[in-house]
């Protein structure tokens, strides 16, 4: 069952604009950041009940998507991290495939064996754990 709700803008303007553009585009435009491609989960906030549509780097394995909370390394997590933590219903879209998941966050022998499918994906993340205390936290998205 597609999400229903009201769609709250980012307030980080280039992620904002990446996201409405790869919806608009279907993914043939704003398709990649720094040469890797993303995707685009849209999650509920767990405050404000609004839409939100955060890209995300495209980390994929036998149809399971991966949400990494790296926010580039900072000392906080990425709001969002809370939002699938208090709502796990998420659509994801890969392209011009929208679909609906559920997030479930990852801890122990699972959650190392999709860290490095993450780092494999997009090198960058092991840099982003380096310089921050928290471990960054890692959902696995999966298909209703
Ligand atoms: C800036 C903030 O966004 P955020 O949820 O912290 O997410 C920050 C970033 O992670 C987000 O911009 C990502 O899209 C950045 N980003 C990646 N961020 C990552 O963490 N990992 C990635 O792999 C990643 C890849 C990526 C690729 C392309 C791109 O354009 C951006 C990418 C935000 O939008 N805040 C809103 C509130 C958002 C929200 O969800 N509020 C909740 C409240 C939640 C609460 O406080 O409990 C609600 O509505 O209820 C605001 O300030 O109004």
């Amino acid at each position: 069952m597609p999400l229903t709700g009201e769609y709250q803008p980012s307030t980080v303007d280039w992620a904002r604009k990446q996201a409405e553009e790869y919806e608009a585009s279907d993914g043939a435009r704003a398709g990649e950041i720094l040469d890797r491609p993303i995707i685009v989960v849209t999650n509920v906030g767990a405050k404000s009940g609004k839409l939100r549509k955060t890209p995300l780097m495209r980390v994929e394995h036998e149809g399971e998507y991966l949400a990494v909370g790296s926010l580039g390394g900072a000392p906080k997590n990425p709001v969002w991290v809370y939002n699938l933590r208090k709502n796990p219903h998420v659509e994801v879209q890969d392209k011009a495939e929208r679909h609906d998941y559920t997030a479930r966050e990852l801890s122990g022998a699972e959650r190392e064996v999709w860290w490095q499918r993450a780092v494999e994906a997009f090198p960058n993340y092991a840099d982003y754990q380096t310089k921050t205390e928290r471990l960054i936290p890692l959902f696995v998205l999966t298909r209703h």
